[in-house]
């Protein structure tokens, strides 16, 4: 089939293509310390309750709270991480926080509401100024925070810090996380030379694509495969797919020669070596588009490739809205898709009347009069050749295509990639009562 022949599709149809042709991959084991980032593969349940014994919430003395207040002898210390005492009738324990309840006690006093009196050692004396408010007080009871049994994280969780405390404190220290993809990225033009290259000769430019796409897939945490440059040959390209698939490759991503030249031959190669689900995708930048399964074999396993457009930011665009929420779904990711929010604006922008074009913008918080939402700067220029239009860009505005202008205030979808870096400090909460 020539490029022109295949269908266009929408850039939602051509998600659901790929989204649907990949399921999360086999789990592995991992140690905990190395699990951020990584998609849980099992549910994660609390053998025990946490606190495991009743403990103390404050530094200070524990108590019977019928005893009220008064002078008391102090019988003996009950510090964090020893097995609780047992309290005789009508005397307290100097207790820290977190050390258990001794035996008979059932409330703690903090520091602050005692009064040291003479005596040391067995002789030691305090006075409760302020007594307990009753049993419970200042204890957290067992399983106050945890609950023995119960469901600390499901399946599909993304282990971060907290998952990672989490996991720690329920003893989780090996766990089944599904596996990254391991993603090779290949280059393909005569024109390409290394970023070491300092006098390019005559027609070259360096490969930037290949070293974008590398950091963008390891930094999702999937290993990356470096294929280097492919020369303007069908055997080229075709011993360069070979070598993905030897070095283990899940994901390929080229990078050029899927549009219309005599030299484009990526989307032939991949139609001889698997099946080719869509060309071409109504979006700009990146209409070339290419995606491709190409089936396990009893010495390889499967790969997926997508045909990335040899124009910068059609590579990269392309990365984001297609490739990205793939590889996240291959690490086992429930929600892979981008993030979408509303943005309004600041200049007007100029619509293509062929295809919706996603236009890289840097989103910043703004308060007005009218409340508070995103205001979307464009990044200029937005030919899919001029790189600098991703500089800064934390987002693409997803414009619809029409004849005309779109003013400055629209309101318009964007969708996030990446945090929002460049965002204001946070400012101090108020301290005003918003109730009153
Ligand atoms: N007759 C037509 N020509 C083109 C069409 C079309 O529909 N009909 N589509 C255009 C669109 S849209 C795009 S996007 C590009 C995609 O072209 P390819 O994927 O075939 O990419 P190349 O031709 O190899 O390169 C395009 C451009 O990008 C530069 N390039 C390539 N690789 C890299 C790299 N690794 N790092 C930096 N720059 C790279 C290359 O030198 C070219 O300037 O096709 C249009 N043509
Ligand atoms: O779609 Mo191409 O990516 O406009 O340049």
């Amino acid at each position: 089939m020539t490029a022109n022949l295949y269908k266009m599709l929408s850039i939602a149809e051509a998600n659901q293509i790929v989204l649907g042709s990949i399921s999360p991959l086999e789990a592995v084991d991992i140690d905990l310390l190395s699990a951020t980032g990584y998609v849980l593969a099992s549910d994660i349940m609390a053998q025990e309750p946490l606190p495991p014994f009743p403990a103390s919430i404050k530094d200070g003395y524990a108590v019977r709270s019928a005893d009220g207040a008064g002078d008391f002898d102090v019988e003996f210390e009950q510090l964090a991480g020893s097995a609780p005492g047992k309290l005789s009738q009508g005397k307290v324990a100097y207790i820290t926080t977190g050390a258990p309840l001794p035996e008979g006690a059932d409330a703690v006093v903090q520091v602050e509401n005692t009064e040291a009196l003479t005596g040391t050692g067995s002789q030691r004396r305090v006075k409760i100024a302020k007594a307990a408010w009753g049993p419970g007080d200042d204890v957290r009871a067992v399983g106050s925070d945890i609950k023995a049994g119960e469901m600390i994280l499901p399946h599909g969780s993304i282990v971060g810090p907290a998952e990672v405390g989490l996991l720690a404190t329920v003893g989780a220290a090996k766990l089944k996380v599904h596996r990254k993809p391991v993603v090779a990225v290949l280059s393909t033009g005569d024109e390409l030379v290394e970023p070491q290259e300092q006098r390019l000769g005559p027609g070259q430019i360096r490969d930037a694509n290949r070293y974008m796409l590398a950091s963008a897939a390891s930094s999702s945490g999937c290993k990356v495969v470096d294929l280097g440059i492919a020369r303007d040959t069908v055997e080229a390209v075709e011993e360069k797919f070979q070598q993905a698939v030897s070095r283990g490759a899940d994901v390929l991503l080229t990078s050029g020669g899927v549009s219309m030249g005599n030299k484009d031959f990526i989307k032939a190669i991949l139609e001889r070596q698997g099946k080719v689900h869509f060309g071409r995708v109504r979006m700009k930048p990146g209409k070339p588009l290419t995606y491709a399964t190409i089936e396990a074999t009893s010495s390889s396993k499967a790969m997926i490739v997508f045909g990335l457009p040899g124009n910068p930011v059609s590579s990269i665009v392309t990365y984001n809205l297609v490739c990205l929420p793939a590889l996240r779904k291959l690490s086992g990711h429930q929600e892979p898709g981008l993030r979408r929010v509303d943005a309004k604006t600041q200049t007007a922008i100029k619509l293509d009347p062929e295809r919706p074009e996603y236009h890289r913008v840097s989103l910043s918080w703004h308060r007005e009069s009218g409340g508070a939402g995103f205001a979307a700067a464009s990044t200029g220029g937005q030919i899919s050749s001029r790189l600098l239009s991703m500089r800064s860009a934390n987002a693409l505005l997803e414009l619809p295509s029409a004849q005309g202008v779109l003013p400055a205030g629209s309101v318009v979808s964007a969708l996030l990639m990446g945090d929002l870096g460049g965002m204001p400090i946070p400012e101090d909460i108020p301290m005003t009562d918003p109730l009153q």
